[in-house]
């Protein structure tokens, strides 16, 4: 059994490289509620009023997806509960939530993360990141199109686009939940070239094969087929 998470900012390919990883490696793919969010718009349209809720709907259904992909058989997530605390501490200090809400959270997240000490599996196999510069992040954002997270929806989002990058670095350095490795998203355009496909698809695959993680129903010739997001 292997768990993958990824992570990663906005738009930095996340999704996009869960597809691709859960049908070149035949694991199931666990997305990220974000369609299907009633209060992501919420959010985005009034930040201070709902960044408490957001991270809560969030954490819960993080809380569920992790909680399956560690008692499952092999899995790849599209984001997971180890960064959740990122995003709301990062809101928690541009004034989007007051103290109680702060505690609370941080008690919430906490009692999540001691059940997750209970599982018979603990931990994920590995964390993919998919580091990403200020403009691929605003490039691919654009290109995905989500009216709310466009610059010209809101120009404050510029900021809080950079803040966030800014807050990856330590996290990334920090996360010793399991073993970790970076792909290159600037470089890498593993959704329109295949070369580049290839080269991230080995190198998590090498990671693994090291690890001996590789799942056991992987066979290299599994026929790659992407789907345009
Ligand atoms: N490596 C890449 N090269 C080029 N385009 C990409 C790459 N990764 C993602 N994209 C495109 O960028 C947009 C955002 O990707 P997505 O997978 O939704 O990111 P995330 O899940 O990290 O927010 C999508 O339109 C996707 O097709
Ligand atoms: N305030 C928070 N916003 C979050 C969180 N996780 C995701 N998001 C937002 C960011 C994007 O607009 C959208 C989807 O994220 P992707 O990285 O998958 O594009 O949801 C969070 O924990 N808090």
């Amino acid at each position: 059994m292997t768990v993958i998470v990824l992570s990663g900012p906005i738009g930095a390919g996340k999704s996009s490289l869960t597809s691709i990883l859960a049908k070149y490696l035949g694991t199931k793919p666990f997305y990220e509620s974000v369609d299907n969010n009633p209060v992501l718009p919420l959010f985005y349209a009034d930040p201070k009023k709902y960044a408490f809720l957001l991270q809560v709907f969030f954490l819960n259904t993080r809380f569920r997806s992790i909680k399956d992909a560690l008692t499952d058989d092999n899995n790849v997530l599209d984001r997971s509960i180890y960064e959740d605390a990122l995003f709301f501490q990062m809101n928690a200090d541009i004034g989007r939530a007051t103290k109680e809400e702060v505690d609370t959270y941080y008690e919430l997240l906490n009692n999540m993360m001691g059940e997750l000490k209970h599982m018979p599996k603990k931990n994920p196999d590995l964390l993919v990141h998919i580091k990403v510069s200020y403009d691929t992040m605003i490039k691919r954002i654009q290109k995905r199109g989500r009216p709310y997270e466009q610059l010209s929806y809101d120009a404050t989002l510029e900021d809080y686009y950079k803040r966030l990058l800014r807050y990856y670095k330590p996290w990334y350095e920090k996360y010793d939940y399991s073993p970790k490795m970076e792909i290159d998203g600037d470089k890498l355009d593993f959704m329109t070239d295949d070369h580049a496909r290839e080269v991230v698809l080995d190198q998590i695959v090498a990671k693994l094969k090291e690890m001996g993680k590789l799942p056991e129903s992987w066979d290299k010739s599994t026929n790659i087929q992407i789907e345009e997001q």
